[in-house]
């Protein structure tokens, strides 16, 4: 369903052509557990816009080395990895589903055991700069009037000029229990320390608990799930009206 609030597209000045549209980026990071995903996916929809989940590529890749038994802590095996890595992301927020190969792995890269292996993966440079490519031509590619691409470093690495970036945070206590919710098979102590270690080790590699300059926070400690998407909708409207201020 396409939201009736839809952005009208930015056009900018290409080869002379001033009428050429480019998408409208929408940059969100956060911590685990801040509601990226589900927010994120349910204001694209609001928006009428696509929908990049830029973490679930970092858990194909991590679910793929399992499924091949490289050790994702092995740097050079990972970086080799990735001629082979064959996966397909669906931006449509409607119709979303991460594929390696032909297997369906949309469920799959949610286990315990790749969330515990993404970080080790995600922390290669090689790693990140090949999927930060792969996110940058997705999000320039998009055929949506625009794209809400979501992960740690959306608004400060794969998209720094995007006109409208967003940190979503909640205060940890939030975070765990909203995640321990989904995970019902664990205890609430394992999924917290699980978090909390994956928080530690991902924010050595790129800043996603203070805002950069120019980012707007967004803190849903205190929100329900309806007020936190109406709070991003809201400021994708403020921002993008004024980054074009012609529409
Ligand atoms: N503001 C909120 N209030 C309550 N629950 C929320 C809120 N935002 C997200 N959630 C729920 O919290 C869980 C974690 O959200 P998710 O989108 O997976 O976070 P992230 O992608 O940042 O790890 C999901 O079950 C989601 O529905
Ligand atoms: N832009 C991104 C997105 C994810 N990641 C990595 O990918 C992992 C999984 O991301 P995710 O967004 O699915 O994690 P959750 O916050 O949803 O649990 C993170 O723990 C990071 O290690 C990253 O390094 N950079």
């Amino acid at each position: 369903m396409t939201g009736p609030t839809a952005e009208p597209p930015v056009t900018n000045s290409v080869d002379g052509n001033a009428d050429v549209a480019v998408p409208v980026v929408v940059a969100i990071d956060g911590p685990a557990g801040s509601g990226k995903s589900s927010v994120s996916r349910a204001a694209a929809r609001a928006l009428g816009y696509a929908y990049l989940d830029t973490g679930a590529s970092y858990r194909a890749l991590a679910w793929n080395l399992l499924d091949t038994q490289v050790d994702p802590a092995d740097p050079d095996a990972v970086i080799a990895s990735l001629t082979d890595f064959d996966f397909a992301i669906g931006t449509d927020p409607e119709a979303y589903f991460v594929r390696v190969g032909s297997s369906d792995v949309t469920e799959a890269i949610r286990e315990p055991r790749v969330t515990g292996a993404v970080s080790a993966v995600a922390r290669i440079p090689e790693v990140r700069a090949w999927l930060t490519e792969r996110f940058r031509s997705i999000m320039r590619d998009t055929e949506f009037d625009g794209i809400v691409a979501e992960g740690r470093d959306i608004t400060t690495v794969v998209a720094p000029d995007a006109p409208v970036r967003i940190l979503l945070t909640a205060d940890e206590d939030a975070r765990m229990a909203r995640r321990s919710k989904e995970l019902t098979g664990e205890s609430a102590a394992a999924v917290g320390e699980a978090l909390r270690t994956r928080d530690r080790a991902d924010s050595r590699v790129v800043d996603f608990m203070n805002a950069a300059e120019g980012v707007t926070t967004v803190d849903s400690t205190h929100l329900d799930f309806d007020e936190t998407v109406a709070a991003v909708v809201d400021v994708v409207h403020d921002q993008a009206a004024r980054s074009n201020p012609t529409h």
